[in-house]
């Protein structure tokens, strides 16, 4: 489960030299609030630079709130970052990989760093590998893969410690149909095992494929927030694309 509650987040920084130097706030958040319940997926639509991956980095405590709380499987962010982090599964398009290594080593790492147990890692890593296709190149170097290779072994690195909390920022972003399609998969295999999934998008036939709850976030703003259902009933425009961009210009 997640909750956010009046969410803000202004970044400020010093633009200009000596006397003509200013101080620039961006508002990336305004007041977010929303919940994303367990077995079901949770979508954040809006246009580039909306604040999607600001408040995606806030849910999973990688940046502070200016101010508004986040709970995340009942533990407040502030309160306990390590024990929250431990229950997220965050991609995100900045996650860090190590050029010179391979997916197995990959994984070797990152379930050292977890602790986990190793017969249930194995078997965990396994399980991905063969889901995501990652099995024809687990032996070669992260730094010699294609943007969709290396996306694929972000996911596997993502949900080797089998997180209750997944939050996915633009998981398909880059990636070809069949790539995305066996992403996709894995999203909604996580929702029927009563996960907590929220992702971010800018493409509404994306969503499509995955919503059960939408929220569309606009200038840092939340401009609608309710069943994706609801949203298909409300709908005036021909189609669900042109719903948005409507919604989007109204607000
Ligand atoms: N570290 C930062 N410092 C200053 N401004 C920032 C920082 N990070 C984000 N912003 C600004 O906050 C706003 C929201 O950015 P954010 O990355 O959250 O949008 P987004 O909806 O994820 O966009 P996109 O779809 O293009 O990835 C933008 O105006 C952006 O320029």
């Amino acid at each position: 489960m997640i909750r956010i509650e009046n969410l803000t987040k202004s970044f400020t920084s010093k633009t200009g030299k000596g006397l003509k130097k200013e101080t620039v706030t961006v508002n990336a958040v305004n007041s977010v609030s929303f919940e994303c319940k367990p077995g079901r997926i949770f979508s954040l639509l809006g246009p580039n630079g909306a604040g999607k991956t600001t408040t995606l980095r806030m849910i999973a405590g990688i940046i502070k709130p200016t101010s508004g709380t986040a709970v995340v499987d009942n533990i407040a962010i502030a309160k306990g970052n390590n024990e929250v982090k431990k229950r997220i599964g965050f991609l995100t398009g900045s996650t860090g990989l190590y050029e010179r290594l391979n997916p197995d080593e990959t994984l070797d790492f990152i379930g050292k760093i977890y602790q986990l147990p190793i017969k249930e890692y194995q078997e965990r890593k396994e399980y991905l590998f063969e889901k995501l296709g990652i099995n024809e190149f687990r032996k070669k170097r992260l730094g010699q893969m294609s943007t969709g290779m290396k996306q694929k072994v972000s996911i596997a690195r993502t949900l080797i410690h089998d997180p209750e909390v997944l939050i996915f920022d633009e998981p398909t972003s880059g990636l070809d149909v069949i790539t995305a399609d066996s992403i996709i998969d894995l999203i909604r295999e996580s929702k029927d095992n009563n996960k907590t999934v929220i992702f971010s998008s800018h493409i509404m036939s994306e969503v499509d494929l995955l919503c059960d709850d939408l929220a569309i976030i606009s200038k840092g703003s939340i401009i609608y927030n309710d069943s994706f259902e609801t949203f298909k009933k409300e709908m005036t425009a021909p189609n669900l694309t042109q719903e948005f961009i409507n919604r989007v210009k109204q607000a």
